[in-house]
């Protein structure tokens, strides 16, 4: 029996979008044999006490702009243009209605996105929708998660991939991890140090143009 395609979301605020999430993405792509993988800027983030610091609009031109050159890499606008809070469920549900049922989907989160993941709008129905891929990041503890996540996280992760299920289980990505974020790359930028190694070109460009981060 052929197996259809399996599509990868990467969800994010991407304030701004840096290396570690392209490195990411096509870790995420290329391990998980993805044909497509779609990053979704998060229009309002509404998990964010201090909010964010770039509008949705502009986070996602940076988006557009960061996948230039980039294979198998799209945006898709979607949380961006919803005029309401950036509910994974709602694009998962969303996404799910337009491939049907059978392909396979995945979720891409980092580490620390991991041990709040029980904190998410409905949480547990995000297993009925998607399976969820994890991007280790420096100092991740998986004794550390809390106890309905560490459950989760041991009883879903499965040794063979390949009967592509649709959704419900975990994986971590093999790539080592990677100690970049945006939060630091803000507090370069504000303060003149050097930001190039961080971000690529056509995004810095964007945001010395757009006098972000200052
Ligand atoms: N270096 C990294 N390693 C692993 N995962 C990462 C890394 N950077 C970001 N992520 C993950 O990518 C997703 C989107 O990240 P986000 O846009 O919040 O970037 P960030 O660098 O974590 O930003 P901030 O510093 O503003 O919190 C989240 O799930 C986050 O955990
Ligand atoms: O659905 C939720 O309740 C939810 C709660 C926290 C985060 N998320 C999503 O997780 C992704 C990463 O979030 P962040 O803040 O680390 O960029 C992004 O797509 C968010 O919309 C989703």
């Amino acid at each position: 029996m052929t197996q259809t395609a399996a599509l990868g979301l990467f969800g994010g605020t991407f304030d701004p979008i840096h290396a570690a999430h392209l490195r990411m993405a096509q870790a995420f792509r290329q391990e998980l044999r993805l044909a497509e993988v779609r990053l979704i800027p998060a229009g309002q983030p509404y998990h964010r006490q201090h909010g964010t610091h770039a509008s949705p609009q502009q986070r996602l031109e940076m988006a557009q702009l960061a996948i230039d050159g980039q294979p198998g890499l799209t945006v898709d606008p979607r949380e961006v243009q919803r005029n309401k809070p950036a509910y994974t469920i709602d694009t998962l549900q969303e996404i799910r209605a337009e491939i049907g049922p059978d392909p396979a989907l995945w979720w891409l989160i980092g580490g620390d996105s991991l041990a709040s993941l029980h904190t998410w709008r409905r949480w547990e129905q995000l297993f009925e929708l998607a399976n969820i891929a994890v991007a280790l990041r420096p100092g991740f503890d998986a004794a550390r998660l809390p106890a309905a996540v560490r459950t989760q996280w041991q009883a879903r992760q499965v040794t063979d991939f390949s009967n592509g299920a649709p959704s419900g289980t975990m994986r971590p990505l093999a790539l080592p991890p990677l100690d970049v974020s945006a939060t630091e790359i803000r507090h370069r930028l504000h303060s003149g140090a050097s930001v190039e190694h961080l971000l690529c070109a056509p995004v810095l460009d964007y945001i010395r143009q757009h006098r972000l981060y200052l």
